[in-house]
């Protein structure tokens, strides 16, 4: 029993070490770098919660704060939760720091932009001067910056206040991008000394979580404040090389460190089973050799390798895979039969989850617009709500009879109800009825469980005038006749021409979607889950399915071979896609607790599995090939 507490317990120390290194009167640094499920997050809270007890008034009276950096809004969320909301702490994004630092020093912002676009305008004009035909694509869309870019240049002394929303698209005239936020903040902490002492006095502390994927401009500048300011700053980096999953990183960030880093070592994984342990050990074996070791108490588990053929139907293949699972772990929650079905399925693209949970047709041409990607996965696109927030209720609150809800609903958001309409109204009576008949209109369209069409839905509130409808939406629901307008429109915006694909799928695609948001969603991707961990995960693979162009698990599998460009970053010592493909294979493998399925779909089976078995990490009796149900 002593042996099995000192076993675990291996690691203890590093927290008081690193305690150490945030003593206000002796500022040290530290990296601590360690393989998954170390407990590096662990360590995080740990010596927050001590420095609340230690420093905690004194930071508040002296109003100094400790920084926190973190990768997510959720991470962020989690650490002050887990730092029991403690006013010294701030945790934030990168984006979100960035933007604290610099959104006061408008003068100083505008004189950044101006130099960059001057120098983005002569680079353009230059490669401009050089095009042997100025009317093809690359010129004319070259043009077309030059002029957006002079354009901006002009507006900017008109700018009283720069604005930013780390969590938008930011298309306003006044507003920053995030690659300006990041790059402008970088800049100011090189060289400006107010911004470098107004930075250190007010965080003498700077600490920050998966710092292998924090922007490398940002690190670097932090690594240079260190240097100058070591008597007064300690900068505290988390993280571990191996989960780099982001090209934003710093490559290489534990190299050449400053040799007063402290850089204390983590060689537990709480985290997971033994079996589990071995195989991420194996996969990073020839990167950086890094071994972890299980608590003791831990089971052996398993890892089980699914090799498929390309073209089945994947939901059957992977139904049948949860049902197999449950078997070989006598575990049901494995068994998507059982009520108590508990799996993390984690795919590589958001739309593969969207065609699983079948909100595919509504999904993918709203996704395929860059501008409207990231409040389409957050759920924050107003035009969206519309349908989520409002439509959905109302129809769940119809469904379920709930009339109390109902009228809730319809009070919030309709135009005929609102109050100063009524004021202004002749016949209130009319007005309710009004409201009762566009509701049975509305409802009629969802009959005998019938589900119409999205483009119905609109098309029947706007008739009706229930509801505002969204600014966006507004022309498609104005149309009269959807074929006449589209040829008749040549030259419609992208997002108009999204949504006009997106109209047509069935309401129950919102539904779908809408549960996909919500935190009780089977699916994460492999890159999202960063961080987090589940008990039960199935990592799903299809680079065909992905369609992305920065990971190739078929190379990794050995199911395609290398092109030049990898042979020549090879010989050059260069990264490659199979390096960033490893590691995230490591970062989805190593988010199970007890048991580990993966799923892989190629058209060269056998190569699967001899690659697999040839780097140990997987037993023959560990892998099965599905060629059909
Ligand atoms: N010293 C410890 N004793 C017991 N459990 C621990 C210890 N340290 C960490 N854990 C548990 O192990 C799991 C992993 O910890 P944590 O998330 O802090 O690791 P991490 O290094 O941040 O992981 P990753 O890099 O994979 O995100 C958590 O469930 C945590 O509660």
């Amino acid at each position: 029993m002593a042996i099995q507490t000192i076993d675990n317990n291996i690691d203890n120390g590093v927290d008081s070490e690193l305690f150490d290194c945030l003593k206000l009167e002796s500022p040290k640094s530290f990296f601590l770098f360690a393989g998954a499920g170390s407990g590096k997050t662990r360590s995080l809270v740990n010596i927050l919660r001590e420095f609340e007890q230690k420093y905690g008034k004194q930071f508040r009276l002296e109003r100094k704060k400790v920084a926190i950096i973190t990768y997510t809004n959720a991470a962020a969320d989690e650490i002050i939760h887990r730092s029991e909301h403690s006013s010294i702490f701030q945790v934030s994004t990168i984006h979100s720091f960035a933007w604290g630092l610099i959104k006061n020093f408008t003068n100083d912002i505008k004189s950044w932009i101006k130099s960059n676009l001057t120098d983005e305008i002569a680079d353009l004009e230059e490669k401009q001067a050089k095009s042997k035909n100025l009317q093809n694509k690359t010129s004319l869309d070259r043009a077309k910056k030059i002029t957006s870019k002079k354009k901006r240049y002009a507006n900017l002394d008109n700018i009283v206040k720069f604005t930013y929303n780390p969590n938008g698209d930011n298309i306003t005239k006044d507003s920053l991008n995030h690659s300006e936020v990041i790059s402008i903040a970088a800049s100011f902490i090189d060289n400006k000394a107010l911004m470098q002492d107004i930075l250190v006095c007010k965080y003498p502390i700077v600490l920050i979580d998966e710092s292998q994927d924090t922007k490398k401009e940002l690190v670097d500048s932090f690594f240079q404040l260190y240097n100058r300011k070591k008597d007064s700053f300690s900068l505290g980096l988390f993280g571990d090389t191996m989960q780099r999953i982001y090209s934003d990183g710093k490559e290489k960030l534990g190299e050449n460190l400053p040799a007063d880093m402290l850089q204390p070592a983590k060689i537990m994984n709480h985290r997971s089973n033994k079996r589990i342990i071995r195989l991420i050990n194996n996969i990073r074996k020839d990167v950086d050799g890094q071994e972890q070791r299980p608590r003791t108490e831990k089971a052996e588990g398993v890892v089980h390798f699914f090799i498929c053929s390309r073209g089945l139907d994947k939901n059957e293949v992977e139904n049948d895979i949860s049902v197999r699972m449950s078997k070989i772990t006598e575990d049901s929650k494995w068994d998507i039969g059982s009520e108590e079905h508990e799996v993390k399925t984690l795919i590589l693209e958001h739309h593969m989850a969207a065609r699983r949970m079948g909100f595919i047709n509504f999904f993918e041409p709203l996704y395929r617009v860059s501008k409207l990607k990231t409040g389409l996965l957050d759920g924050s696109l107003s035009s969206l709500n519309f349908f989520t927030k409002t439509i959905l209720p109302l129809v769940k609150a119809y469904e379920s009879d709930d009339k109390f809800e109902l009228a809730r609903i319809v009070k919030k958001n309709s135009r005929l109800l609102k109050k100063e309409t009524l004021k202004k109204s002749e016949n209130q009576i009319v007005d309710i009825q009004k409201t009762n008949e566009a509701l049975s209109s509305l409802f009629s369209l969802f009959k005998d469980s019938n589900e119409p069409n999205l483009l119905a839905v609109l098309k029947n509130i706007h008739k009706s005038q229930l509801f505002p409808i969204p600014e966006t939406l507004l022309p498609i629901a104005l149309r009269e006749d959807r074929a006449v307008s589209d040829s008749a429109e040549e030259n419609i915006d992208e997002i108009i021409n999204a949504w006009d694909s997106a109209l047509l799928s069935p309401f129950s695609e919102i539904r779908n979607y809408d549960v996909y948001l919500s935190e009780d969603s089977k699916f994460g991707t492999h890159q999202g889950v960063k961080g987090l961990e589940y008990d039960r995960v199935m990592v799903i693979i299809d680079d065909e399915e992905a369609s992305g162009f920065m990971f190739s698990y078929d190379k990794l599998f050995g199911a395609k071979g290398l092109t030049t460009t990898d042979e020549k970053n090879l010989d050059e010592g260069k990264e490659t896609g199979i390096d960033r493909t490893k590691r995230l294979f490591y970062v989805a493998c190593s988010r199970a607790k007890e048991s580990l399925a993966i799923v892989a779909y190629t058209d060269n089976m056998e190569s699967v599995k001899s690659t697999i078995m040839s780097n140990n990490w997987f037993e023959e009796n560990e892998i099965e090939m599905i060629k059909e149900i």
